[in-house]
């Protein structure tokens, strides 16, 4: 369970101790405060180059981004480039819903090819333990991605009292199911439970999350190739390659460290050939060097953390995190925004993913695409 913030970003560290679903990838609130809120002086810089328009739509057209990890949506040697808008300016949002929903369309007529040619549906095992209602919701829309492009699902609930040889004994039995392509363990797992013998029992030809250590062990060595991407960062930058965001030698800086998205978003960045740096709860001077990035993944689970004099104008943002605020004017009581404060970052930055219809439906997307490509290496479909 997690505390409902203020939605205004300068109390953005005030906590309403409210009970609600719990935001992603949280960190102790309490060492944050301290460590970040420290304000710093304002320094504009050159903005980072932006594709235009044009060349976005040419993107949309083109389905070879399911096929690979981190295949290129479209060629890169286009000319089109214009500069990003002034500080001034409002942001280009990014558009993750919009994306998530052609990656969709894409996989679909992938899988429907695959099952007129060789008769193969892809298969997706999900494994629930306990009732937080936040994974039971993920998961619910897991299994609606999974119908809507033609992925068999498959679920297992157990109760949050279940023991970890019982979770075992179902991976292991996934693992053996041939129908399986892919297998998930929604995370939280009940704190009784060691995720990481959790994790390392998923075989890595279905790891379809790419929280093995193989694969993500994998992915931080040069030379060597993870069978799957973790999918929340492969989303980030899958929206930046369908924006047109260059990444190549750009300054990079990825706000927090976790395994399943802040580690492997920063590794994903580099093989890109961005130079790429950590800002997590022990870094001195966050702001300073947060400010010097031309490309910010920020993914440490503090609404409304990195604030406008935090973003050199023109940078281009992604925003990973997905946090409960307090809002009288919403039925619910309480609305979601991200790690950034956006009503400020949109001024400042080129291009910005909005919280919600960022980030979060793109992790969604990359598991169908991961899930697909599972399936056409077991059966070596091209
Ligand atoms: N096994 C895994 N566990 C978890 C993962 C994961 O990738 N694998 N990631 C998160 C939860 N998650 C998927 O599991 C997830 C979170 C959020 C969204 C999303 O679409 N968010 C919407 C807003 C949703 C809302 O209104 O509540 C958005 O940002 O627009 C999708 C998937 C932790 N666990």
């Amino acid at each position: 369970m997690a505390s409902v913030m203020f939605t205004d970003c300068s109390s953005s560290t005030a906590a309403a101790a409210l009970l609600l679903p719990s935001s992603r990838y949280r960190v102790r609130h309490s060492v944050l405060h301290s460590l970040w809120s420290m304000p710093l002086q304002f320094a504009p810089v050159k903005p980072i180059l932006l594709r235009t328009t044009a060349t976005i739509s040419h993107a949309s057209a083109s389905p070879s981004i399911v096929t690979a990890d981190l295949e290129r949506a479209f060629s890169t040697n286009t000319s089109l480039y214009s500069t990003a808008m002034a500080a001034e300016t409002s942001a280009k949002i990014i558009d993750g819903k919009s994306i998530a929903k052609q990656i969709r369309d894409e996989i679909t007529v992938e899988i429907s090819r695959m099952k007129d040619t060789v008769g193969v549906v892809p298969g997706l095992a999900v494994i629930l333990v306990g009732d937080r209602k936040d994974s039971a919701t993920y998961v619910r829309n897991k299994k609606k991605a999974c119908e809507s492009v033609g992925i068999n699902s498959y679920e297992v609930h157990l109760p949050e009292d279940s023991t970890e040889q019982e979770v075992l004994t179902h991976i292991s039995g996934f693992n053996d199911d041939p129908s399986v392509h892919g297998i998930l363990v929604q995370l939280p797992l009940p704190s009784h439970m060691n995720e990481q013998n959790i994790l390392n029992s998923v075989c890595i030809e279905k790891d379809v999350d790419g929280f093995h250590p193989l694969n993500i062990g994998r992915l931080a060595m040069r030379g060597r190739e993870p069978l799957f991407v973790s999918c929340t960062p492969k989303g980030c930058i899958e929206l930046l390659h369908r924006y047109g965001v260059d990444i190549k030698g750009r300054r990079a800086v990825v706000i927090g460290r976790s395994n399943i998205v802040g580690t492997p978003a920063a590794l994903l960045l580099q093989r890109e050939d961005a130079t790429v740096s950590v800002v997590h709860s022990r870094t001195t001077n966050p702001e300073e060097i947060t400010r010097q990035a031309d490309i910010i993944i920020a993914a440490v689970g503090q609404a409304n953390m990195v604030r406008g004099s935090w973003i050199k104008p023109g940078a281009v943002v992604i925003d990973v995190g997905i946090n409960p605020v307090e809002d009288a004017k919403s039925a619910k009581g309480y609305c979601l925004v991200g790690d950034v404060c956006y009503e400020e970052a949109c001024k400042i930055a080129s291009a910005i993913t909005p919280v919600p219809g960022g980030v979060g439906p793109m992790t969604i997307a990359m598991l169908l695409s991961n899930t697909l490509t599972s399936a056409k290496r077991m059966h070596n479909y091209k």
